[in-house]
Parts: C-alpha cells; sequence; structure tokens
C-alpha cells in the first residue's frame, strides 16, 4: 500500500503540474472513498488542497464521520450547506412540470439532483481556486456505473478509479482513516438509510471478486454485468452526430 500510495500522490502532482493548476480539491461525505482521496490529496498538496463538506439532508452521523476524516488528515476545509438549494431548486421544477411530473421517480430524480448540485459546488469552488476537482469512484463503482453521470461521476481527475473496494479499504488502513470509517457500510446517503449493496443487489465483495477474476454467483454475476451493460454511455463521452471531418 505505501507504493500505491507513493504512485498516485506522484501522479497527482504531475496531472496538477500539466493542467497548471494550483491543487486539488474534493468532496468530503464521511465515507471511505473520499477519506481516502482526502488523505491523498492533503499528502500530494499539503497547502494547495481543499475538503468541502456539503450536508443536504445528511445524516448527522456521516458530518461527524466527514469531520474525523478532516482533522485525521489536516485537510483545509469548508462546508456548504445544500438543504435548502435543493429544496427550492427541486419544487421548482415540479411547479413547473405540474401535472406532468412523474412520481415514481421521485426519489432518483431527487438523489441524482443531490449529487449534481454537490458537483456545480465543487466546480464552483475549484475554479475559485483554480484548482482541479478529485473523483472518488473505486474500480467496482465505475465497472457497475453505480454514480451519478455529471454528479459524483464528474471529475477532473479519478485517482482511486483502478482499486476494488477492498484494496481501497487497505489503503485507507495504511493512510490512518480512522476505523470507524473503514469499517463503516458504504452507502451514497442519498435517501435516508441508503445502502449501496441493497439498491445494487449485489455485494462489493462480489464485485471486487468478478473484477479480479475470480468465481462467482450466477446471480451476482448477471446483476454486475447488467449494470455495467447499462451504464455504458457513463463511461464515454457523448455519442456525436458528425457531418462535417469524419
Ligand atoms: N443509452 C444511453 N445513452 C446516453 N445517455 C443515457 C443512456 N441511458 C440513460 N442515459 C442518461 O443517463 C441518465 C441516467 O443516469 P444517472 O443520471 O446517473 O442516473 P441512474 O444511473 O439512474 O442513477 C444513479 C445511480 O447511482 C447511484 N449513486 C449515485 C450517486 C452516488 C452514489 C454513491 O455510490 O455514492 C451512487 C444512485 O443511487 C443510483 O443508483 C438518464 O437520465 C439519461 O439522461
Ligand atoms: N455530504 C457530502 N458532502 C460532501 N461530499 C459528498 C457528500 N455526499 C457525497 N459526497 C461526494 O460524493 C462522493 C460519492 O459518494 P460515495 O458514497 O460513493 O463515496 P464515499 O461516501 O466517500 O464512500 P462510501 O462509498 O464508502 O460511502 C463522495 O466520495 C464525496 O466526494
Ligand atoms: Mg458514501
Amino acid at each position: 500500500m505505501k507504493e500505491t500510495a507513493e504512485a498516485i500522490i506522484k501522479w497527482l502532482k504531475e496531472q496538477v503540474k500539466d493542467a497548471n493548476a494550483n491543487g486539488l480539491i474534493v468532496g468530503i461525505s464521511g465515507g471511505l472513498d473520499s477519506a481516502v482521496v482526502a488523505h491523498l490529496i492533503k499528502q500530494a498538496f499539503p497547502d494547495q488542497s481543499l475538503g468541502v463538506m456539503m450536508p443536504l439532508k445528511s445524516n448527522p452521523v456521516d458530518m461527524e464521520d466527514a469531520k474525523r476524516v478532516i482533522n485525521s488528515c489536516g485537510i483545509h476545509s469548508l462546508t456548504v450547506d445544500l438543504t435548502e438549494t435543493h429544496e427550492l431548486m427541486y419544487q421548482e421544477i415540479k411547479n413547473q412540470l405540474g401535472n406532468e411530473f412523474h412520481t415514481e421517480n421521485d426519489r432518483m430524480e431527487d438523489a441524482n439532483l443531490r449529487a449534481r448540485l454537490r458537483m456545480s459546488t465543487l466546480y464552483t469552488i475549484a475554479t475559485n481556486y483554480r484548482y482541479l476537482v478529485v473523483g472518488t469512484d473505486n474500480a467496482a463503482e465505475w465497472y457497475t456505473g453505480y454514480f451519478t453521470k455529471y454528479g459524483d461521476g464528474a471529475a477532473d481527475l479519478q485517482p482511486i478509479v483502478d482499486l476494488t473496494k477492498h484494496e481501497v479499504r487497505e489503503l485507507a488502513r495504511y493512510l490512518g482513516v480512522p476505523a470507524e470509517i473503514v469499517e463503516k457500510k458504504p452507502s451514497a446517503d442519498l435517501w435516508a438509510g441508503q445502502t449501496d449493496e441493497e439498491e445494487m443487489g449485489t455485494s462489493y465483495d462480489a464485485i471486487d471478486a468478478f473484477l479480479t477474476g475470480n468465481t462467482i454467483s450466477e446471480k451476482d454475476k448477471k446483476v454486475i454485468e447488467s449494470m455495467h451493460r447499462k451504464t455504458e454511455h457513463k463511461r464515454t463521452i457523448p455519442k456525436q452526430y458528425r457531418f462535417k471531418n469524419k
């Protein structure tokens, strides 16, 4: 893990230099992936890294955990509460849609708007400091497309996208992420009580095993392959209709 950490930190420094940027920014949720990224960017840029907490009807325990992460790595931080912004924006959209608003998609629309408001917040602050936005997708999330397109999936750099959830956990232990966060159940926190594994219908252990070429149950394999297929559009640039300069 020492080698992995050092390689990622070196890569982060190179990317910032190549982009002629000043530093790096990440959203800190109180979960494992952002804890690891916060530690890495703080080590890469001790004085030019920033962690942003963006509560949005969040479980208070998660925001306490986010503060633990900030204390454990010592990253400079700020908080932007998005609760009211989200409420206002989503309500206005629903008002404008009126009778044409389809309630069956309500929870997912509400959830993805949260992720995209967080993304907009990070990019606004990033522009202010000339920082690059660092994503927190791990290999399991990336392969299954378990992220909001242009929400938490939108970033300038993805330093842990090649690491399985298991490897992210190991790296977290090496970096000194607090134990309670290392052991925590992964959650997108997009609605009360959400856990990744319940929503996906498979487990990170199964996805990690699949990605590392180990045998998993047919049921898990089916779920993982289906998620991967349906989310191809999230891992590629938008299809472009071209009739000039083909
Ligand atoms: N074939 C296609 N070609 C091009 N675009 C296509 C498309 N199919 C859908 N789309 C577009 O993609 C949209 C659907 O994608 P998207 O908006 O991402 O929405 P969707 O994949 O439905 O939902 C996001 C999923 O990621 C999970 N998530 C989100 C955020 C964080 C985390 C976490 O782990 O922390 C997890 C969330 O719980 C949910 O299960 C459609 O509305 C449409 O605009
Ligand atoms: N309340 C929040 N404040 C700041 N950033 C957030 C918040 N919620 C989500 N994010 C951002 O969205 C990313 C995606 O969430 P995700 O749940 O996949 O990662 P995580 O919470 O860091 O780890 P885990 O998957 O183990 O819960 C987070 O890593 C973080 O960068
Ligand atoms: Mg989380």
